[in-house]
């Protein structure tokens, strides 16, 4: 059976990265997807904005939609205070299993809980099944259809408070324009774009902040 892309940038991960060391963990897939196979990590440029974003923030509570390898998930819960916590949501399975070996390879695992399946179905479930009271960040970088219905259902959901952030990924590509007319023109919220690049490639690409006003 042929391997996937997934098991191939795991098994560099387990071979030339240094196990407990979330740094080397993301340096050694930037290095591979930069050198071998590109790939939909957030990348080293737009996690710089993502680490700006939760250093700024200290959140106790993180959802990440979409976990795909598990490189956003290391990034975001190396910087995650003592008891702080990520949720992260993958529908795929082949790909669920492939982050979860590599958050337990960069010894993150303590502090990061992967829910597999559809975010419609996970999100109206966080607060009794996940005791969340309400999340403090969310990190959107799942797929760009679910950016507005998933932004609705977790106001539905009560999950907002003032201040909580959303921070979207691929404003530009593959582009979220519906998100973005929701977002902006939505009074709850204030709305900050910071222009980037697509991970690995000089094409242009943009992240979208959200802060709900309450
Ligand atoms: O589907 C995506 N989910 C989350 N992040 C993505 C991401 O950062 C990039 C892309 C992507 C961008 C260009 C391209 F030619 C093909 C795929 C997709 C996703
Ligand atoms: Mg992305």
């Amino acid at each position: 059976m042929n391997q996937s892309k997934e098991q191939r940038i795991l098994n560099f991960v387990l071979q030339n990265a240094v196990r407990g060391d979330p740094r080397s963990v993301m340096d050694t897939i930037d290095k591979y997807c930069s050198q071998k196979e590109w790939a939909m990590n957030v990348g080293d440029e737009k996690g710089l904005i993502l680490d700006k974003t939760v250093e700024e923030l200290q959140p106790s509570v993180v959802l990440e939609l979409g976990t795909y390898c598990g490189y956003s998930a290391v990034r975001i819960a190396r910087l995650l205070k003592a008891g702080a916590r990520l949720l992260t949501v993958e529908f795929n399975p082949e790909f669920a299993a492939i982050a979860k070996q590599i958050i337990e390879f960069a010894g993150v695992q303590d502090k990061v809980k992967i829910l597999e399946g559809p975010s419609e179905e996970i999100i109206p479930q966080l607060k009794k099944k996940y005791e969340v009271d309400t999340l403090d960040f969310v990190f959107l970088d799942h797929w760009k259809d679910r950016y507005t219905p998933d932004t609705i259902l977790i106001q539905e959901c009560n999950l907002l408070r003032k201040g909580s952030v959303l921070l979207a990924d691929n404003i530009i590509v593959p582009g979220a324009p519906e998100f973005l007319k929701y977002i902006r023109n939505n009074p709850r919220f204030q709305c900050t774009n910071y222009p980037s690049h697509l991970e690995y490639m000089k094409v242009e690409d943009a992240m979208e902040k959200a802060v709900f006003l309450g």
